[in-house]
């Protein structure tokens, strides 16, 4: 009883009773004042650098991954102007293939495990995949926030999981995925932002790209105001990645403009900010041209 009563303590520091309209009206807000200014190249080359280019098909294969590192490497140096992506996301399988095929540098290995994309398996094969991951070579490991333990309000096994893996990751960073097209309602989302911040999370990711809807501003929104309470309240600074959708230049300034806004130019680089996203990174290049 004791330790449900400190989750819920924790969540009693925090305004969770939030209205969806309210957000709807103040992302708009801030768009619609803020966005035209982040429209320069400048923006543009920032944010190819803070992309996580990402594979997770279900038929990708050692070669497919093998080319597809090939790509990030055959980048570094081709455009001196711009840096190269934050890293490549992979299934917990290929860490090794990256690590082998990987010569840029400053390029990170993540790879989402913790039985991505639903969460749905025992602790310890969670636990098992993120150790292999890390011991393959992962630098970031991507999990799903348990919702089913979740929406149970079952909030100490969900917080002793992601606490876990955690510790699980080693050195390596993680980040937590709310999978927010699945919570929905701005107020479960500012509550599992502030549980999976107060069980260690590195970054707080909208979705999985899978099922679900993906990244909302709504959902960016909520996640950045999260983020900057939980900044205020301990000093320590989470990061915010956007994921699940997010292909056209347009929709990565709209989310690099809410996290502008809510958190501050320190939070806009690739260490505090990524966007994850297959299709983005060319359509950002042409953007540059
Ligand atoms: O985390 C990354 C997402 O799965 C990528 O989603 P996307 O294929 O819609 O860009």
């Amino acid at each position: 009883m004791a330790e449900i009563n400190k989750y819920q303590d924790t969540l009693k520091q925090y305004k969770t009773d939030l209205k969806d309209a309210d957000i709807t009206a103040k992302v708009q807000e801030i768009i619609s004042k803020k966005m035209a200014g982040n429209n320069t190249l400048d923006v543009y080359k920032k944010l190819y650098t803070c992309i996580d280019l990402t594979t997770l098909n279900t038929t990708d294969t050692k070669e497919d991954v093998w080319k597809f590192t090939e790509k990030v490497n055959d980048f570094e140096g081709s455009r001196p102007d711009i840096k190269n992506v934050a890293a490549i996301c992979v299934y917990p399988n290929f860490a090794e293939v990256v690590k082998e095929a990987l010569t840029a540098e400053d390029v990170k290995i993540a790879c989402v495990s913790g039985g991505f994309p639903t969460s749905q398996t025992f602790s310890e094969v969670k636990i098992a995949e993120t150790a292999l991951a890390v011991a393959n070579g992962a630098d970031e490991i991507d999990i799903v926030l348990n919702l089913g333990l979740f929406l149970e309000e079952n909030y100490e096994e969900t917080c002793e999981e992601i606490d876990e893996l955690k510790h699980a990751c080693r050195n390596a960073h993680l980040k937590v995925i709310l999978e927010t097209g699945a919570l929905k309602s701005a107020s479960l989302i500012m509550k599992a932002s502030v549980l999976a911040l107060y069980s260690g999370a590195d970054f707080l990711k909208t979705s999985t790209g899978k099922v679900y809807e993906g990244a909302t501003l709504e959902a960016a929104y909520v996640m950045c105001n999260a983020i900057k309470e939980y900044h205020n309240k301990t000093g320590r600074k989470v990061g915010f990645k956007a994921s699940g959708g997010i292909a056209t230049t347009e929709d990565a300034v709209k989310y690099y403009t809410i996290v502008k806004e809510v958190l501050g130019d320190e939070w806009c680089n690739n260490e505090l900010f990524r966007i994850g996203a297959s299709r983005l990174a060319q359509n950002l290049l042409d953007s540059i041209k």
